[in-house]
Formats: C-alpha cells, sequence, structure tokens
C-alpha cells in the first residue's frame, strides 16, 4: 500500500495564513507590527535563496522584513556591533543570523549574543534550557515544522517509538526535546548507533536528520511508520544538473511507510513557516502578551 504523502508546501502555507491573521490581530489589539531581520555574511548562493524566499514571506504575511547582507570579509566585531543595535531595535523582534558563517567568524559567539526573546531560531542557551524544562521558549524551526508534519499524518503521538536520526543542536536534540512533549518514547541515533537499521525498524516516527543523501532504506521502515525526512541534498542529477534528495530513499520508503514526507515540498517550505510564527511568538514576549 502506498504511503499518504504529507503535503509540506500546503501546510505551511496554511501555517502562514494563521501567521497572517495573528499579525492582523497583533496590530488591531496592540498597534503592533512584528518585525523580523536576517543577517546573511558572504555570498553562498543557497543561503541568497533562502534568505530571499524568506524576506518576501515575511512581508506577504503582513511583517516588517530587515535584511542585512554583509561581504564575506566582515568581522566579528562588525557582526556583534550589528546584533547588538538589532537587539536594541524596538522595530526587530526576531533576529536571525544565516548560518553557516565565514570560517573566521565564531558561530557560536554571535548566536550567544542575540537576545534570547529575539532569538527565532531558538539556538540560545536559554532557550534550549526553556525548551527542556517546559517553558515558554522561542523553538529552532525546522523541529516545529517537522512536528506539525507528523502530527497531521497521526495527531496523537502519544505512545509511539520515535527514532531521531541525528544529534545536532539544530534538529536532532530539539526534535527529541519536542517529541518527549507530545509523549513519544523518544530514541537518538547517529554515526556511532549500532545497528542503525535495527533501531531504525522499531519506529512508529522516524526523523531523518543526518545530510546523508537517501541514506535511510525501505527495509529500515516498519510498515505502516510515519517518514519526515528533514535532508536537504544537492545531488548531481542524470541530465547533468543537480536535484534536492532527503536523507530518505523516497520512493522505495513510500511503498513500506504509513505516511512520508517529500523533498523538496516537505520540511522545507514548514521550516521558513514556523520562523514567521517565532517572529509572532517572539514579538508577543517582548510585549508581555499571553499565549
Ligand atoms: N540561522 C539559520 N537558520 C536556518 O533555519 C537556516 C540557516 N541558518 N541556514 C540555512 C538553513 C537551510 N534552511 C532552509 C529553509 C527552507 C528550505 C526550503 O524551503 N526548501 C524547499 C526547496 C528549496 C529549493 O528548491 O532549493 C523545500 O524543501 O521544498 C531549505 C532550507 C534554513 N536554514
Ligand atoms: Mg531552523
Amino acid at each position: 500500500m502506498a504511503a499518504q504523502i504529507i503535503d509540506g508546501k500546503a501546510i505551511a502555507a496554511d501555517v502562514r495564513k494563521e501567521v497572517a491573521a495573528d499579525v492582523k490581530a497583533l496590530q488591531a489589539s496592540h498597534g503592533l507590527t512584528p518585525g523580523l531581520a536576517v543577517v546573511l555574511v558572504g555570498e553562498d548562493p543557497a543561503s541568497k535563496v533562502y534568505v530571499k524566499n524568506k524576506a518576501a514571506q515575511t512581508v506577504e504575511v503582513g511583517m516588517q522584513s530587515f535584511e542585512y547582507k554583509l561581504p564575506e570579509t566582515t568581522s566579528e566585531h562588525e557582526i556583534l556591533t550589528l546584533v547588538e543595535r538589532l537587539n536594541a531595535s524596538p522595530e526587530v523582534h526576531g533576529i536571525l543570523v544565516q548560518l553557516p558563517l565565514p570560517k573566521h567568524v565564531n558561530a557560536e559567539k554571535v548566536l550567544n549574543s542575540i537576545h534570547p526573546d529575539k532569538d527565532v531560531d531558538g539556538f540560545h542557551p536559554t532557550n534550549v534550557g526553556r525548551l527542556w524544562i517546559g517553558e515558554r521558549a522561542l523553538v529552532p524551526c525546522t523541529p516545529t515544522g517537522s512536528a506539525i508534519l507528523a502530527k497531521r499524518a497521526a495527531p496523537d503521538l502519544k505512545g509511539m517509538n520515535a527514532v531521531v536520526i541525528g544529534r545536532s543542536n539544530i534538529v536532532g536534540k530539539p526534535m527529541a526535546a519536542l517529541l518527549l512533549r507530545e509523549s513519544c518514547t523518544v530514541t537518538i541515533a547517529h554515526s556511532q548507533t549500532k545497528d542503525l537499521p535495527g533501531v531504525v525498524r522499531e519506529a512508529d516516527l522516524v526523523i531523518a536528520a543526518v545530510g546523508r543523501p537517501e541514506m535511510v532504506k525501505a527495509d529500515w521502515i516498519k510498515p505502516g511508520a510515519i517518514v519526515i525526512d528533514v535532508g536537504i541534498n544537492r545531488v548531481p542529477s542524470e541530465n547533468g544538473k543537480t536535484k534536492l534528495v532527503g536523507d530518505v530513499a523516497y520512493a522505495e520508503c513510500a511503498e513500506v511507510a504509513g505516511a512520508i514526507t517529500p523533498v523538496p515540498g516537505g520540511v522545507g517550505p514548514m521550516t521558513i513557516a514556523c520562523l514567521l510564527q517565532n517572529t509572532v511568538v517572539a514579538a508577543k514576549i517582548q510585549k508581555g502578551i499571553k499565549d
């Protein structure tokens, strides 16, 4: 039986509609227009595309967009000075510094300089702590979007065996925290895991976030399992161009899984939608607005 295909593009559009409604409500109730600042250092072409998409969608939902495109040679000090300015700006409620940063810049130092209440990526240690202890937090966008997609396939994740493949601070670890909050039994698997296929075969819910093209095979998947593919890998294609593939061998896994996300059109669009949602949450936190 073929899997249900979880349409991230359509679900992201739903989330953006909700965000647009939230923005309207905030304007009416508090005269507040949330603003998102994105900082891009250097010329990475893929990064430039994301920044452009983010800016367009930010404006589309009625928020203010501030873009800072700095040359590759920008010093760490200059970046820190910009972040300080954005931290202090009343028009800016969310700050995202696009990763990766150039090698001469200490990324950890830059990310930690963002005010936790403006940290719409949810990477600041304060937000990591808030997430794990269950306080109101800004939660990383990719795991948030992935959880929304999983819940579209199965509204109640309670009691499921969830296996997260990948232990990054950006996806794997916060994903585990979110699934624990949904009362899943969570395993974080990684490159050193013994018998990874065997571990994944126990999963009712698989989240693949390793950055290895099409690594997860059909015979790793328990029949009927939900498969969320976080990977976005650009690989050579037949016609000499490149194409995007996930961390999951999509075609073969779709024949075993109960539900599966495609790449592109799965988690990627959700990441940006959740970034916009986080900007609204950030604005509310800064203004002391409940919910
Ligand atoms: N501080 C920071 N936060 C990030 O969240 C962050 C970052 N840095 N650096 C780069 C990565 C990458 N990223 C993507 C977001 C959306 C798509 C996306 O929408 N992808 C589309 C297709 C894109 C295409 O066709 O190239 C899809 O999967 O359908 C992809 C990648 C956010 N990132
Ligand atoms: Mg993210």
